[in-house]
């Protein structure tokens, strides 16, 4: 299932290369990467908002990304990841604020809105200044420098909030666009490369392609997960960022490398695109994932594999039963719209919960 926990057969085993698979077919195969689920919606509640973990088996550390949700999500998910290798050599549950300090190694943030970091300013205040007698890192912040200013600018500044980074609890590693960067806050092989892609008028969002042998990405090896901030389509943000990352990311769906897609749909179909503000929706992410299909080369092409949806709004949740009819519309518009035998993956529905691909 999609929720299973990673790690049942308890050993390592080698990440990527499945030359077994059938090309174009995306079947069940060894963990490579847990997502931790934190929060996943567009707003409005604090609490939900996109917060995710990322895990590749078998490594000691953890990933943030867009930690608009942090500690509310991780209390919940504490002993999913407490369950987890190698987090289960060690005996008992593992506290949230052990899996802030010490699990967690970086943070990868995607756009520096409030939704996409504002837990990870807020719990700050409980990480560690480095010290390197007492081993204490400094933490990556790894983004865009447009992410990144704005981060300095704007939250770090003494003003918004300390400066944390500037009295050692991080440091901003930016992200060069067509640049691969290695070892990814201390992870050993873990890649990462950052492409930018366009959430409204003037302003940057990225989706970061995280993986093993990203510097060939017409290799056979290396399994890959995408993670896509918020963005909008090429046609309606007058650029071509989206078609840009196809292009590079299509290799890699035709060598059976890359293992899921994690992207957002905030709004129904019905949406104007006066008030998408730079977002998608059932339709748009649909016609995306087929401009995809389409530059790997065939209907085909996607069959299987996973897709995360994340990021709908939750504007009009009732509060006895939380029920919010505009998310059942995006889930459902999803479903129907799914021609390509993608496995959609919920993660609103995963809150404190993993999801392994
Ligand atoms: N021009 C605007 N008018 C009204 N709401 C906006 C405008 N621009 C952005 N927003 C809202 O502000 C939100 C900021 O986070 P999101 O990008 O998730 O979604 C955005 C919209 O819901």
């Amino acid at each position: 299932g999609d929720n299973d926990l990673p790690g049942t057969d308890g050993g390592a085993r080698p990440i990527g290369g499945h030359p077994g698979d059938a090309a174009g077919s995306h079947t069940a195969n060894a963990t490579s990467f847990t997502v931790f689920v934190l929060g996943a919606a567009g707003g409005p509640v604090e609490s939900r908002v996109s917060g995710y973990l990322i895990h590749q088996a078998n490594s000691s550390n953890m990933l943030g990304f867009d930690c608009g949700s942090l500690m509310s999500g991780l209390r919940q998910a504490a002993k999913v990841v407490s369950d987890t290798a190698p987090f289960n050599a060690v005996k008992g549950k593992l506290s949230s604020r052990d899996i802030h300090r010490n699990i967690i190694s970086g943070y990868l943030v995607s756009h520096a809105h409030l939704d996409h970091m504002s837990g990870l300013i807020i719990a700050s205040a409980d990480e560690r200044a480095s010290n390197k007698t007492a081993g204490i890192l400094p933490k990556a912040i790894l983004g865009l420098n447009s992410t990144l200013v704005n981060i300095h600018n704007h939250a770090f500044n003494n003003q918004l909030w300390p400066d944390l980074a500037l009295f050692g609890f991080y440091f901003y590693q930016q992200l060069i666009p067509g640049s691969v960067a290695h070892n990814v806050s201390g992870v050993q092989g873990l890649d990462a490369i950052a492409f930018p892609v366009s959430h409204g008028s003037n302003y940057l969002s990225t989706c970061f392609l995280l993986g093993t042998n990203l510097s060939n990405l017409e290799a056979a090896d290396g399994s890959a997960i995408l993670l896509c901030g918020d963005l909008g389509t090429d046609a309606n943000e007058k650029s071509v960022y989206m078609n840009d990352m196809w292009t590079a990311v299509a290799p890699l769906v035709a060598s059976s490398r890359l293992k899921a897609i994690m992207i957002e749909c905030s709004f129904p179909t019905a949406t104007s695109t006066g008030a998408l503000f730079g977002h998608l929706t059932p339709a748009l992410l649909f016609q995306e994932l087929h401009t995809l299909a389409k530059k790997v080369g065939s209907d085909n092409a996607l069959k299987g594999m996973k897709v995360l949806i994340q990021h709908i709004k939750e504007n009009d949740v009732d509060d006895d039963t939380g029920v919010s009819a505009s998310v059942g519309v995006v889930v459902q518009e999803l479903e129907s719209l799914n021609d390509l035998g993608v496995d959609l993956i919920f993660t609103h529905k995963k809150v404190g919960g993993a999801i392994s691909v």
